[in-house]
């Protein structure tokens, strides 16, 4: 088949399993403004996702679960205006999914009104349900497993998922029934790199890691930790900070999407065992 140059073509659903089967690499990155996500479609970035992250990054809380679907239609809105080429993708904020009702309401105001082309929830077990719910009635869906920043409090911390059998195996099983129910695209959390790889091999759609190693079909970072913004000393081991020796914001953002393209991005020292 030609070799289609793919820097240009406007990224859909469909373009990312492509990329897959390609085995060229995803580079998303999280955005919550006009003026960086601007920078980011200027930069060739393949994916932006609004991410409840932006309770911490950007309203200055100690974790996700405060932030409202009004926050998320806000942010997705701004940055949408600010894309032209990436695919948008924006997180279903806590309890947003707890009901079909409240996962439709959601959709319907994150693709319709905020202009987001595909929602993010995290977890399987009862989410399935509403994935299910959600695919079945065209709205592309993106699962979230490993590390749910959303379960922080029954988690007890932010740590590594998936490093007992036991964990591991039920993480295979989920991001199976996830694909079987729908979704399009599976972002893994800090999940050891290797149990990473299985279940990329494992799966028809695409996988996109953040602190799961180089064999993902994809990557994502949130913006300001790969500008090096906000963690100090203590950052997670997936964090690389592009802003350092790239002289610009946007330099960064090119240079993380050549990292990741290249397959440069993440290097042994950003994954767990
Ligand atoms: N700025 C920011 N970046 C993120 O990646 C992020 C957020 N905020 N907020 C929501 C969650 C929280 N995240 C985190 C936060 C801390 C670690 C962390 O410190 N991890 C330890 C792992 C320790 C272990 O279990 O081995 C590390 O040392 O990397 C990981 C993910 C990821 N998400
Ligand atoms: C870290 C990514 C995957 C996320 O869910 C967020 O930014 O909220
Ligand atoms: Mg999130």
């Amino acid at each position: 088949m030609q070799e289609t140059d793919l820097s240009a073509a406007v990224v859909t659903v469909p373009l990312l399993r492509r990329m897959k089967a390609e085995q060229r690499p995803i580079a998303m990155l999280t955005a919550y403004d006009a003026s960086f996500a601007r920078a980011m479609d200027a930069a060739g970035v393949d994916a932006v996702l609004v991410g409840d992250s932006l309770g911490m990054v950007a309203q200055g809380r100690s974790s996700t679960l405060a932030v409202t679907l009004d926050d998320m239609v806000y942010h997705t809105a701004s940055v949408a205006r600010g894309l032209r080429r990436p695919l948008l993708v924006a997180d279903l904020p806590f309890l947003g999914y707890a009901t079909r009702e409240r996962a439709l309401d959601g959709a319907q105001r994150l693709l319709g009104e905020a202009g987001a082309s595909m929602v993010k929830l995290e977890g399987a077990g009862p989410g399935l349900d509403v994935v299910r719910c959600l695919a079945e009635r065209d709205v592309p869906v993106c699962g979230h497993i490993g590390l749910t920043p959303q379960s922080v409090l029954k988690l007890g911390g932010y740590r590594v998922q998936g490093r007992d059998s036991t964990v591991a195996a039920r993480l295979r099983a989920d991001a199976l029934a996830l694909q079987e129910a729908g979704a399009s695209l599976l972002v893994l959390e800090c999940v050891p790199r290797q149990l990473a790889g299985e279940i990329t091999q494992l799966l028809d759609i695409p996988t996109i890691g953040i602190g799961a190693g180089a064999s993902c079909d994809g990557q994502v970072l949130v913006m300001h930790d790969m500008l090096g913004v906000g963690h100090g000393s203590r950052r997670p081991r997936f964090v690389k900070d592009f802003l350092a020796g790239s002289g610009s914001v946007e330099a960064a953002f090119r240079t993380y999407v050549q990292d990741v393209h290249a397959g440069v991005f993440p290097a042994h020292e950003h994954g767990y065992d």
